[in-house]
């Protein structure tokens, strides 16, 4: 099997899946599931509340890439043009040097129990951690089936907020293939109690921290340099990192690029995108200044040599990723057989996205690429109606220009 396929994006959607289908076997039904809404009205009516439709988006597929060794599709599910074919392209210039390689720490969470006004703090904290293995037994009563899988709660922290009189108890949870935020919260209801007799104070809080800084991933690649030893261009692009390292403005942007691929992936495979941003973003800042999560360095050969590490916070088991039945297609388009194993994938692919738009950023600008891949969007915000797009957009590559008015002149222009 082979993910490294030119001209993929040329093929129509029927032939793309039949193309992907020679790898993964892929029913009738599931192509059907794929090429028609995905979900239906009864089913979402399953997932949320006072469902009155569904709000389906485009799921395209990135090709190119290889990682740990293994060539793999990455659904991304995106309403935002050129984010695939950029993944696609970044990938591309992995392929030959090894394609990307990932690590992740683990699957513990943290789960937060703050109680406040606690008379003497520091013997508070010190009685919760002499009953830790009851506060550990209770939590793990609460979720049998994490437990037979080696998961579970399996340690404590206790801090002192002193200046506010507060203490707050972490439970480390390891969740395994769950994201796990129902099962910690539930943990953590559940042990309340307890953590007040010991206290002899008021629990407030009872939640999981999204700053999941024990499910860190990382993922590294070297990318073959296009600059053609071009040295500006080089440094064009390494400044554009060094930028995001020092400059929060800049870093927000340089992030919110890397979760283009990030959020695609989790979004496509039914995981929570508000909690993985969350973490992110909260990571980022978590030197005292908001900074780039990824590090660009200039290898031996003239390569360019990506890294990126954040808290990826995925499940391929609870949530949606198996009630919502393209959630559990994606996953079996990756062959995932472990949440880490899709927490790798989804680093490498904010990895690929980011070496996409510094590259872009350092020499033509994104609007070349991104405005010619955006045009069809708004070709139709002009007005046109399907069957003219194609020409609404030849007529605007005549003209160099893709920007609303030109395409607005020239839907006119066609329809007089
Ligand atoms: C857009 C490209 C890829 C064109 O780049 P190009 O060099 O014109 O592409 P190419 O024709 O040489 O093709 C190279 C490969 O790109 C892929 N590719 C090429 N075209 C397509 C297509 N139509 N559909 C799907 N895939 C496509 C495809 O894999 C292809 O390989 P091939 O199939 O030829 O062997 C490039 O200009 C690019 O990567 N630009 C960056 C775009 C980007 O980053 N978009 C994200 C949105 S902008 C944003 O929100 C993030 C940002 C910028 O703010 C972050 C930041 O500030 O850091
Ligand atoms: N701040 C946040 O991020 C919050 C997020 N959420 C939401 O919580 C949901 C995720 O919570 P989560 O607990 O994962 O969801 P679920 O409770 O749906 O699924 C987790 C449960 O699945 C069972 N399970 C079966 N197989 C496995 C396995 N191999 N590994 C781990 N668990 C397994 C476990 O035990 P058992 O069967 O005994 O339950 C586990 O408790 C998401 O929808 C998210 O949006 C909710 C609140 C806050």
């Amino acid at each position: 099997m082979t993910s490294r396929i030119s001209g993929f994006y040329h093929l129509t959607p029927l032939e793309r899946l039949d193309k992907i289908s020679e790898t993964v076997d892929l029913s009738d039904e599931e192509k059907t599931t794929l090429l028609d809404k995905g979900l239906s009205v009864q089913q979402a009516d399953q997932m949320i509340e006072n469902v009155i439709g569904t709000f389906p988006i485009p799921l395209g597929i990135a090709v190119n890439f290889k990682v740990n060794g293994e060539d793999v599709f990455i659904p991304m599910a995106t309403e935002e043009a050129s984010v695939v074919a950029a993944a696609s392209n970044a990938a591309k210039l992995t392929y030959q040097t090894g394609g990307f390689t990932t690590s992740t720490t683990g699957s513990i969470m943290r789960g937060q129990i703050q109680i406040i006004n606690v008379k003497n703090p520091y013997h508070t904290l010190a009685k919760i951690y002499e009953k830790k293995e009851d506060i550990i037994q209770l939590c793990n009563e609460q979720d049998q089936t994490l437990v037979a899988l080696g998961g579970g709660a399996k340690d404590i922290e206790v801090f002192v907020l002193e200046k506010n009189k507060m203490v707050v108890v972490h439970v480390l949870v390891d969740t395994r293939d769950a994201m796990g935020a129902n099962a910690v919260n539930t943990m953590l209801e559940a042990v309340a109690p307890l953590i007040e007799e010991i206290s002899k104070a008021e629990v407030v809080l009872r939640i999981l921290s999204n700053l999941a800084d024990k499910r860190i991933v990382r993922a590294r690649a070297t990318f073959e340099n296009l600059f053609n030893n071009k040295k500006d261009e080089v440094e064009r692009f390494l400044s554009a990192y060094k930028l995001a390292m020092i400059d929060p403005y800049r870093a927000a942007t340089h992030n919110k690029g890397i979760m283009n691929g990030i959020s695609a992936v989790a979004l496509a495979t039914g995981n929570d995108t508000r909690a993985i941003e969350a973490g992110a973003h909260a990571y980022a800042a978590s030197s005292g200044v908001y900074r780039s999560l990824s590090h660009w360095e200039l290898g031996d050969d003239g390569h360019i040599i990506g890294t990126i590490e954040l808290p990826l916070v995925v499940g391929i088991v609870g949530g949606a990723t198996q009630t919502h039945p393209v959630a559990k297609l994606a996953l079996k388009l990756m062959k995932i057989k472990s949440a880490e194993q899709l927490a790798g994938i989804i680093a490498a692919t904010g990895l690929a996205q980011n070496f996409a738009a510094l590259r872009a950023l350092a020499t033509d600008g994104i609007q070349k690429g991104h405005m010619k891949l955006h045009a069809r969007n708004m070709a139709l915000m002009a007005g046109a109606k399907m069957e003219q797009v194609d020409k609404v957009i030849q007529q605007a590559a005549e003209k160099e220009t893709f920007n609303f008015d030109t395409m607005k002149e020239i839907v006119e222009s066609q329809q007089n």
